[in-house]
């Protein structure tokens, strides 16, 4: 078992990551003060509740807590305000108080969701988050909680940090592939913003990862932690240096959201975000040999670095303007220097831009 810490002064907290880790829960929870006198709330979807979820409530049960649970079904489209509002319906109703706990179980839609609610329910209780897919080692970690809105991603949320993220590694075992290769994509991320022999350590052990073998997993997902904490606990609300954690996203967001939530898993528009973001590099000057190991790192890892020929660039251009990025009419993007290290750039010129975005769709120029 590895323990990376989240350093936020009275937020801080421990990301536990390992094997057999939900069978000691009772205990975690006892040591992180989780009240056993007011019921905790599990927040679920409709594939990982048939897996996990009884065994969560009985082993919680088990230490003498009350539960109540509510699944909603899987996919994006969950991080909704509809949806939300029914989590909230749970709670009232399962009457959970100031000092109840909401629990997420399940991957980057469940942690967003579910922390949203903890966030707001009553004007913010405490949560503790139980990820079970491999991109969730991103989204667990740092309190960006959030719902979509139709036009935009996580427009609607707030910085809300866990109680702690118990990260149960066998729970990755029943990943279907193409979700376990999403989740990389954020993994090979944290090492092209900040560890460039991280990144080339996810290429060199692809097909180790891809088959979800234990050790590489726990390495990989550790390394991925710590890389995110650090920048967290530098700047958590991103002022600044967090903007970094954004690498491919400001295209990648805009993909989702003109595909319309669901046709590109999060890591997949991430990973075409990325490819975008080395073009870019490349056409504002920095070595052509970024664009070319950017794409063979996301290749090897089975992820898309062109997106479908019928997304239009308009409507991308547009989307774009709703990154959280921009402000006072300014645009920014995170641009690789070199592997392993990138810069936030204002001012990208708009129609670099927008050739780039053509030179993504299938089909487009391969040469940068
Ligand atoms: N808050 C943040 O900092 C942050 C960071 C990165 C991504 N995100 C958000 O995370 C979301 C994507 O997360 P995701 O990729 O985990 O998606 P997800 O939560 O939709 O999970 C992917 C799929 O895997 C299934 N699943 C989950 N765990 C499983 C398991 N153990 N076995 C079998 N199936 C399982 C889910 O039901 C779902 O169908 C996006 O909404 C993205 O915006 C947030
Ligand atoms: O934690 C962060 O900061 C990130 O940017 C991590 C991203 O991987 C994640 O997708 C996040 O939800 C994006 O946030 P947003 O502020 O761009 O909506
Ligand atoms: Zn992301």
């Amino acid at each position: 078992m590895r323990t990376v810490n989240v350093d936020l002064g009275e937020r801080s907290y421990p990301i536990y990551i390992g094997s057999g880790l939900l069978s000691n829960i009772g205990q975690y929870f006892k040591e992180h003060g989780i009240s056993l006198n007011s019921p905790l709330m599990i927040v679920t979807d409709d594939n990982i509740a048939p897996l996990y979820l009884n065994l969560l409530e009985q082993l919680l049960l088990e230490a003498g807590y009350a539960t109540v649970s509510k699944v909603v079904n899987a996919g994006e489209t969950a991080k909704s305000l509809s949806v939300l509002e029914e989590v909230m319906t749970t709670a009232i109703k399962g009457n959970l108080d100031r000092n109840s706990t909401v629990i997420a179980l399940g991957g980057g839609v469940v942690g967003d969701l579910a922390g949203f609610a903890a966030a707001t329910y009553m004007r913010g209780i405490k949560f503790v988050q139980i990820p079970t897919t491999i991109l969730a080692h991103d989204s667990s970690v740092g309190g960006k909680v959030a719902v979509n809105h139709p036009l935009a991603k996580n427009m609607i949320g707030a910085f809300h940090q866990p109680e702690m993220v118990l990260y149960d590694l066998d729970t990755l075992q029943t990943l279907p592939p193409r979700d376990v290769a999403s989740g990389l994509s954020e993994m090979v991320k944290h090492g092209l913003i900040r560890d460039g022999e991280f990144a080339r350590w996810c290429k060199e052990h692809a097909s180790e990862l891809l088959a979800l073998d234990p050790e590489a997993l726990e390495y990989g997902l550790s390394r991925g932690c710590a890389i995110k904490a650090d920048v967290v606990s530098r700047d958590e609300r991103e002022n600044d240096l967090r903007a970094i954690l954004n690498l491919g996203h400001t295209i990648g967001h805009a993909i989702e959201a003109v595909a319309g939530y669901g046709e590109y898993m999060h890591g997949e528009a991430i990973a075409i975000g990325m490819a975008g973001s080395a073009r870019l590099a490349v056409r504002l000057g920095r070595d052509a040999n970024i664009y070319d190991e950017t794409v063979s790192m996301l290749q090897s890892l089975r992820l898309p670095v062109t997106m479908s020929s019928h997304l239009s660039t308009d409507e991308i251009m547009e989307a774009m303007k709703h990154d959280k990025k921009f402000r006072e009419g300014h645009m920014l993007f995170i641009i690789p220097d070199s592997i392993g290290s990138v810069s936030i750039v204002k001012d990208v010129p708009e129609q670099l831009v927008r050739e780039t975005i053509d030179q993504l769709r299938e089909g487009g120029e391969t040469d940068v």
